[in-house]
């Protein structure tokens, strides 16, 4: 079985960029939304994207961009996919996908199996789907919380495209997370942090040995 794939979300400094391509990260990912304490401009995103070495993915996450906002981050950063965390339909996920040429990601926030629904249906539109703890109402920010879910909601669960678990993932819970649901990707941003929007290197590489040494429980 192919090594699990990791997603360091949320780098604002080069040195993170750094500490994320070393540790083995498949991708980086920068955060453009402006109540976040991940936020980067599109200027700063473009020095750390161009930082990272060939083979660390870039993912610029947004949350219901216009598409002015889309164009600006696209214009200015070399983006490998675009991650979508706030409430896009399918229908807006597929414009922004044409609009920019990439592949998308769509997070689904999931908190009861109710939620799951969603997932489907984002798929028949998305390149990938990404799995998150629902942010509890009346949060600050959609995504990047450090909350977990209930993972057996998703145990066995299948998906027609490949998808990422995230949500309050730490080094000391993500090879559990990987054997309990049988994701193949993860995706953390708060577990790895030493405060909020600074990475710590150490967290980081402890997060990828983890996530690599951990074993899948087969699918249903
Ligand atoms: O990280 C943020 O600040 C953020 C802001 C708005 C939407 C999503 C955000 N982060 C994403 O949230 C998940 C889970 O983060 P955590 O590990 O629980 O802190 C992750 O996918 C980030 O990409």
């Amino acid at each position: 079985m192919s090594e699990v794939r990791v997603k360091i979300c949320g780098l604002t400094r080069e040195a993170d960029v750094a500490a994320a391509a070393a540790a083995g990260a498949a991708y980086a990912g920068f955060v453009f939304f402006a109540r976040s304490p991940r936020n980067v401009a599109p200027e700063v995103a473009r020095d750390l994207a161009l930082a990272a070495p060939p083979g660390l993915a870039k993912v610029g996450l947004m949350v219901d961009p216009a598409d002015a906002a889309l164009d600006a981050v696209l214009a200015a950063v070399p983006l490998d996919m675009v991650q979508l965390h706030g409430r896009e339909t399918p229908e807006r996920v597929a414009e922004i996908r044409a609009r920019t040429g990439l592949p998308v990601m769509k997070a689904v926030g999931v908190a009861a199996s109710d939620d799951l629904g969603a997932i489907a249906a984002q798929a028949r539109v998305a390149d990938q789907i990404l799995i998150d703890a629902k942010a509890p109402a009346g949060a600050a920010l959609p995504g990047g919380n450090g909350l977990a879910f209930d993972w057996r909601l998703i145990a066995g669960l299948r998906v027609a495209v490949p998808w990422m678990l995230a949500g309050g993932l730490t080094p000391g819970t993500v090879a559990r997370a990987v054997a309990m649901t049988g994701a193949r990707q993860v995706d953390v941003s708060s577990g790895v942090e030493a405060a909020p929007g600074l990475k710590d290197p150490e967290r980081i590489a402890a997060f990828v040995r983890a996530a690599r040494t951990a074993e899948a429980a087969p699918t249903l």
